[in-house]
């Protein structure tokens, strides 16, 4: 399956990081998503019930992340990654999180990840 549904930039604001004081703030994290689905069928039907909502998606991605407060971004990447293939039924997915402002010198740091078949 080719087609994807897409979530670019959705700023999720947690707290995150290794070290005592990042665990007294919150700090932004970017999160980029592609989500395999076979968008031919909400396309016949023009029923979002069909479609993966994305709106759907972002909210519960943000919950995700903010519940659990992890240390490190590989850790909010992977239950991100598994909460859609069990909610949402994702066969596969591609997960970019992004944390800009971790290093000062750089324009952003993250990690990205693969999980499924496409
Ligand atoms: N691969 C990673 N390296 C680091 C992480 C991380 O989440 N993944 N986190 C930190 C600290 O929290 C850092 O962001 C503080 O500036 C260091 N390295």
């Amino acid at each position: 399956m080719a087609d994807v549904v897409l979530v670019e930039g959705l700023a999720v604001e947690t707290v995150i990081g290794v070290y005592d004081w990042e665990r007294e703030i919150t700090q932004r994290l970017l999160v980029d998503l592609e989500m395999a689905w076979d968008n031919r069928v909400p396309a016949a039907s023009d029923d979002v019930a069909d479609a993966l909502d994305y709106a759907a998606v972002s909210e519960r991605v943000s919950q995700c992340i903010q519940a659990l407060q992890p240390q490190l971004i590989e850790t909010a990447a992977e239950a991100v990654a598994t909460m859609l293939q069990q909610d949402f039924g994702v066969s596969w997915l591609r997960i970019t999180v992004n944390k800009p402002g971790a290093v000062p010198a750089a324009t952003s740091v993250g990690v990205r990840i693969e999980r499924g078949q496409r």
